[in-house]
């Protein structure tokens, strides 16, 4: 796996002739967990899919580059918020998808092991239509995962997860991304203060940094530093929101 390269996104965004989010620059570490938070509607999915390059309703003034200076593009693995995944497809074939749709022949021993490791060994032969919320959203992590690819963005990948299996998602998620740079935009304060190696929140003014404790993620959940940042960050959305 190569190392993911810091990215730096600067600029801001209008939607419909109206701005959505003000000048703003945003660095994610190279090989790190970047957490995004924000209200709903303030624009982190759109800041998702202007680094992944795909189509948006915005217009967008600025640059995104990485670090190392090579292109973005076919270097990035994106979990969209909705699971996207296809319907006709079992989940075996929809963890397999980019591989076949890049012409390749997918990795079955890899995918096998993604399948068993997100806990979907005993559905891997159904589809979408077939599985609860979570097993779906599941399904679309090891898809992302078996990209293999070094930027990772993911657009609240453990949101439909019951709280158990939510931090096992967390840590198998670390534990396979690690030397990634992974974007991931969560509601969650909890998440973020267990994941960040860097915390920001999204608000219409632009972004602000919030420190995440020193502890290397992912951080115990009952740890009293995670603890703390967790209620900091609940306190600064609500603040925002006011
Ligand atoms: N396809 C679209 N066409 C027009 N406007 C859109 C489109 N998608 C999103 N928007 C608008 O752009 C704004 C930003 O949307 P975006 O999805 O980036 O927000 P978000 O912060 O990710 O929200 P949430 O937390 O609810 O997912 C919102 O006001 C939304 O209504």
């Amino acid at each position: 796996m190569t190392r993911g390269p810091a990215i730096r996104v600067e600029g801001s965004a209008r939607s419909e002739g109206a701005p959505l989010f003000a000048q703003l620059s945003l660095t994610l570490e190279g090989a790190g967990w970047t957490c995004l938070l924000g209200a709903s509607g303030v624009g982190k999915s759109t800041i998702l899919r202007l680094i992944a390059g795909l189509e948006s309703h915005v217009t967008f003034d600025g640059a995104i580059t990485a670090a190392d200076g090579a292109d973005l593009s076919g270097r990035i693995a994106y979990m969209a918020q909705s699971d996207l995944l296809m319907p006709w497809a079992s989940v075996t074939e929809n963890v397999c998808l980019g591989a076949r749709l890049r012409g390749q022949t997918p990795d079955a021993a890899r995918a096998r092991d993604l399948i068993d490791r997100v806990g979907l060994t005993a559905h891997a032969h159904k589809r979408p239509g077939a599985l609860s919320g979570g097993q779906r959203q599941r399904a679309a992590l090891a898809r992302t995962l078996m990209e293999d690819r070094p930027v990772i963005l993911l657009d609240e990948p453990f949101s439909a997860l019951d709280a158990r299996t939510r931090s096992e998602m967390q840590e198998l998620a670390v534990e396979l991304l690690r030397g990634c740079t992974v974007l991931l935009v969560t509601h969650d304060p909890a998440e973020a203060a267990r994941l960040g190696h860097a915390i920001f929140i999204l608000e219409p003014s632009g972004l602000s940094e919030v420190t995440p404790p020193p502890a290397p993620v992912p951080r115990a959940i009952d740890d009293p530093d995670t603890l703390a940042l967790q209620g900091a960050l609940l306190r600064r959305l609500r603040e925002g929101a006011a």
